[in-house]
């Protein structure tokens, strides 16, 4: 059995861990991860990709898992292997595996009622939705966003949000004018003036989903957009900075800058009028890009001068791994965005703004059968109520600071192989590039060997994503691990 964390710093661990909030929530879970087959994925989790193949796409399998043996930081497969999970369902799993107090709410009558019960929720909405929302959902929302809108996944939400902007845009330029007979008639042959000819305006190497809308706005990969009919909407460009920050603070200054003038001069010339605008806080997907503050404040200060409905995306730098609940709490902006969209740790999805016009006045136009799930808004309310009830989210702050300092230590040995640590003072939300597509994949997949899950992203780039509970002791086993793989490389 391999054991990734020698005797010494494991007694540490297991004496120190009792300690720890990630303790309070999983006494059991293991002190270090185990492998136990000769590879990952092993002879059971290949078996069952196999089979799973004949009905269902397996193409992008790492491996197959036992989410019943899965607990807190550590993912189980089917071979029996625990895994320290960095990854986390690409971002998506607040406070670890199987965590307790979300089993109890998983299990209580109100829980129960919404998964036997689902409504259609614009329709027949419950007794209680509201009360759901107010005590978790927005008593979450970002400052100056008191309304929310929920949807069914990050691409939903993101493409709720734009039909949010162009309805706003198309009634203020109608005004007090109903619809006209052209613009009923024309509609209907999926042309203008009933049919929008308004674009949405995003960032070169961003995600936002892949629906047909908001795949139009992602600009990450190729593969994701390739043969699927796309609005031929505008894209600028997103700062490349460069790193260490403190090294290149002028020409990084000078790339945002530039960046910024582009945008301008996107919007100016312009044929269409841009109804929105959306960013990432981080361009996860598309590379974990970060920009400063004051690049997302010439951001907003360019949306407000153009009016232009400014999205900020959260889905995946949203709900506290960023050292802020909200990763745009990091900009300071003078006024709030005018939609946050949000989804992942989350696990409910949809769109958080303070403009009540952004919501059409007439049914049916922001609608379909379900407009979210209340059982996800419960799951919602008791991931918020126990961040705040542990603080994790200067919990993962701290974290996040000690785990940059020692990666920064520890990668700066192997500068052939990695460059480009990012994410200083942003909770566990942190990145770097490797030299090569190759090092990159050899350095996940020797990481999976070893007994540490961790994603990928952009073109030659490993991320973490960390839960909420993960603890210096969970960095330590990752650092060690990561030391062993780039020595070995
Ligand atoms: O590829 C996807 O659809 C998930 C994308 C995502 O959010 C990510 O990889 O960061
Ligand atoms: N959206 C899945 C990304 C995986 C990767 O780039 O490695």
């Amino acid at each position: 059995m391999y054991r990734a964390v020698k005797s010494n710093p494991l007694k540490r661990i297991a004496t120190q861990s009792k300690r720890f909030v990630c303790s309070k929530y999983f006494p059991e879970e293991p002190i270090v991860p185990t492998i136990l087959s000769s590879h990952i994925p092993g002879p059971v989790s290949t078996k069952l990709n196999n089979e799973l193949g004949e009905v269902y796409s397996n193409s992008a399998t790492y491996f197959v898992a036992d989410y019943f043996c899965s607990i807190g930081n550590y993912i189980s497969d089917a071979d029996g292997n625990k895994l320290l999970d960095v990854y986390c369902q690409i971002s998506s799993i607040p406070l670890g595996y199987n965590n307790p107090e979300l089993i109890k709410a998983a299990q209580s009558e109100e829980m129960i009622s919404a998964i036997v019960n689902r409504p259609a929720l614009a329709c027949f909405p419950s007794t209680n939705y509201k009360q759901i929302l107010e005590d978790g959902i927005l008593a979450a929302a970002p400052a100056g966003l008191d309304k929310v809108w929920t949807g069914l996944s990050g691409s939903d939400a993101n493409e709720m949000a734009y039909k949010a902007a162009f309805m706003y845009a198309h009634s203020k330029k109608r005004g007090e004018n109903g619809f006209t007979a052209e613009e009923l008639k024309s509609v209907m042959e999926n042309k203008t003036p009933g049919a929008s000819d308004m674009v949405i305006l995003s960032f070169n190497k961003a995600f936002h989903g892949r629906l047909f809308g908001s795949l139009s706005t992602t600009r990450s990969k190729e593969i994701h957009k390739l043969d699927i009919p796309a609005f031929p909407w505008p894209k600028t460009p997103f700062p490349q900075l460069k790193y260490p920050l403190n090294e290149y603070e002028a020409e990084n200054k000078a790339e945002e800058d530039r960046c910024l003038q582009e945008l301008e001069s996107t919007i100016k010339n312009s044929s269409k009028k841009i109804a929105a605008l959306i960013v990432e806080p981080v361009q996860a997907e598309g590379g974990d890009n970060h920009a400063t503050p004051y690049f997302f404040q010439g951001v907003r200060d360019l949306t407000k001068k153009h009016d232009i409905i400014f999205i900020v995306d959260e889905v995946q730098t949203g709900v506290g791994a960023s050292g802020k609940f909200w990763a745009h709490e990091h900009w300071n902006l003078t006024s709030p965005p005018d939609i946050v969209t949000f989804s992942k740790k989350f696990q409910a999805a949809g769109f958080y703004f303070g403009n009540p016009d952004l919501q059409p006045k007439q049914p049916y136009r922001q609608f379909n059968t379900w407009c979210g799930d209340p059982s996800k808004a419960i799951l919602a309310k008791a991931i918020y109520q126990e961040i705040v009830k542990s603080d994790l989210v200067n919990h993962t702050a701290q974290v996040g600071d000690y785990l940059y300092a020692q990666l920064k230590a520890l990668l700066g040995k192997f500068p052939d192989k990695v460059s480009n640590l990012r994410g200083e003072n942003y909770g566990t939300f942190i990145a770097w590039d490797c030299a090569t597509l190759e090092i990159r994949n050899q350095v996940l997949l020797s990481c999976r060997a070893k007994g540490v899950n961790i994603g990928g992203c952009g073109d030659a780039s490993i991320r973490l994503r960390p839960t909420l509970l993960f603890e210096k002791r969970h960095a330590d086993i990752l650092l060690s691990v990561l030391e062993d793989v780039h020595k070995a490389l």
